[in-house]
C-alpha cells in the first residue's frame, strides 16, 4: 500500500525525520498514512523509535524534519492539549488525589463542558469498560487492571477521534492482558476510533491490529495486516521478528521463472521464491521458512515439495503440537512444528529423517 499522502488518510506521517542531539536521526523519512478507523500497531524492537512517533503526534516532540496531518491539516504548530487525541500510556497515571469519576471529569471540565453532560458521559465511558460501580473510588483502592481500564475511559470520555496507546498493558498479569486486549480491540472497532498502539509485544500486535507497521533503526521495515506479515515477510529482519523463523544461508545460482535456485553452505540446492531484491545471481542470501511448513511425514511430503536430509536433535511434546528441532545443512536450530494426531510419527534424538516443504514456503531475502 502507498504510504504517501491519500485522499481518505486521517493521520499522516510525510517524509518525518527526528534527531534530539542535532546529528543522530532515530526517525528516518517515515511516512504513513491512516484513514479513519483503523486500528495501527507500531511494533519494534526497543529504541528503533516507536514511542518518538507517538510523542511527536501526540505533540509532546516536535518533528525534526517533515509534516504530520491530522484530518488534511498540519499539526506540528498546535500544542498536545488542542489536538483532540486521547492517550493511554503505561505510566501515564491516574490523579491519586481525584475519585475515579472525578478523574473522568476533568478532560470535560477542560473542555469546558456543563456538569449534566459530564455526568452522562462520565457514565456512559465508565459502563463501556464495566467500571461504573467504582466512580467514587480513588486509583489506588483498584487493581492493577481496574486502573488501566479507568484509563482508557479517560481516554475515551470526550470522544477523540484518534487515541494513542504506549505498551497500554505492560504492567499486567498474562491473562488480564489479554482480556485487554480484547476489550481494547472491540472498544475501538465499536466506536470507530482510529487508533495508533505502541507495543514491543508481537503477539499482541498480530491478536489486535487491523495493520503492523515493524520499525526497526528509525524506519518502517514492513506495513502490512498480521497475516501478511507473518505469511510473506519482505525481508530477514521481519521474517525473524515476527514468529518463529528458520534461516539457511547460501548464495544464489540462477533465478529462472520465478524461481530462485540457492546453492546453500552446504553444498544442497534448493528452489525459492526470490523476494527480496537484493537476490540476484552471484550473490549471497538468507532462506526464511517457517516451522509448521516443514513436513517430515513420507505420505504427507506434496507432490513438488524440496526434499533435505535431516538429523532430529530434540523432541518436545507440547500438547497439542510436537516442536522437533533439527540439524538441516548445516544449522542445527531448524525447527519444526508439527500439529499432534494419531497418525504423526513422534521423533527421537539421532534418527536420520527426509524433510520437505513447498518452494512458495521458502523465501529467499537479503544476507
Ligand atoms: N528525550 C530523548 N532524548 C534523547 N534521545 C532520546 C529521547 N527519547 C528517545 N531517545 C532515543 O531515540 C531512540 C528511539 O527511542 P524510542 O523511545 O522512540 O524507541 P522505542 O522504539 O519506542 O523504544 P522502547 O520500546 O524501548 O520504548 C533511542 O535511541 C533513544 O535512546
Amino acid at each position: 500500500m502507498a504510504d504517501s499522502a491519500s485522499n481518505d488518510a486521517f493521520v499522516e506521517f510525510d517524509r518525518v525525520q527526528k534527531s534530539y542531539d542535532g546529528e543522530t536521526l532515530v526517525v528516518k523519512d517515515l511516512n504513513l498514512s491512516l484513514p479513519r478507523g483503523e486500528f495501527l500497531t507500531m511494533l519494534g524492537p526497543s529504541g528503533s523509535g516507536k514511542t518518538t512517533c507517538l510523542m511527536m503526534l501526540a505533540g509532546f516532540e516536535t518533528a525534526t524534519h517533515g509534516d504530520i496531518r491530522l484530518g488534511g491539516t498540519s499539526i506540528n504548530n498546535i500544542p498536545p492539549h488542542k489536538r483532540g487525541i486521547g492517550m493511554v500510556f503505561q505510566n501515564y497515571a491516574l490523579f491519586p488525589h481525584m475519585t475515579i469519576a472525578e478523574n473522568l471529569s476533568f478532560p470535560l471540565e477542560v473542555r469546558k463542558m456543563g456538569k449534566s453532560e459530564r455526568e452522562e458521559k462520565i457514565k456512559r465511558a465508565l459502563d463501556m469498560v464495566e467500571m461504573g460501580a467504582f466512580g467514587g473510588r480513588r486509583p489506588a483502592q483498584l487493581s492493577g487492571g481496574q486502573q488501566q481500564r479507568v484509563a482508557l475511559a479517560r481516554a475515551l470520555v470526550f470522544e477523540p477521534e484518534l487515541v494513542l496507546m504506549d505498551e497500554p498493558l505492560g504492567a499486567l498479569d498474562k491473562q488480564l492482558r489479554e482480556k485487554m486486549q480484547f476489550e481494547i480491540t472491540n472498544l475501538a472497532h465499536n466506536l470507530g476510533i482510529t487508533t495508533v498502539y505502541v507495543t514491543h509485544d508481537q503477539t499482541e500486535a498480530l491478536t489486535m491490529s487491523d495493520r503492523v507497521a515493524v520499525f526497526d533503526d528509525g524506519r518502517i521495515q514492513q506495513l502490512d495486516p498480521p497475516d501478511t506479515l507473518y505469511e510473506a515477510p519482505k525481508n530477514s529482519f521481519v521474517a525473524q521478528f515476527i514468529g518463529e523463523n528458520n534461516t539457511l544461508e547460501g548464495i544464489v545460482k540462477e533465478i529462472n521463472n520465478g524461481v530462485a535456485l540457492v546453492q546453500l553452505d552446504d553444498g544442497d540446492i534448493i528452489d525459492c521464491m526470490p523476494v527480496h531484491e537484493s537476490v540476484k545471481p552471484g550473490a549471497r542470501t538468507r532462506v526464511s521458512i517457517r516451522p509448521e511448513r516443514v513436513e517430515y511425514n513420507k505420505d504427507r511430503i506434496q507432490e513438488g515439495a524440496h526434499t533435505l536430509k535431516a538429523e532430529v536433535k530434540e523432541f518436545i511434546y507440547m500438547g497439542d503440537i510436537f516442536r522437533t528441532r533439527l540439524s538441516v545443512a548445516g544449522n542445527d536450530e531448524f525447527i519444526i512444528k508439527t500439529r499432534n494426531a494419531p497418525d504423526v510419527d513422534r521423533l527421537k534424538p539421532g534418527q536420520q529423517i527426509e524433510i520437505g516443504w513447498l518452494p512458495e514456503d521458502c523465501r529467499a531475502l537479503d544476507a
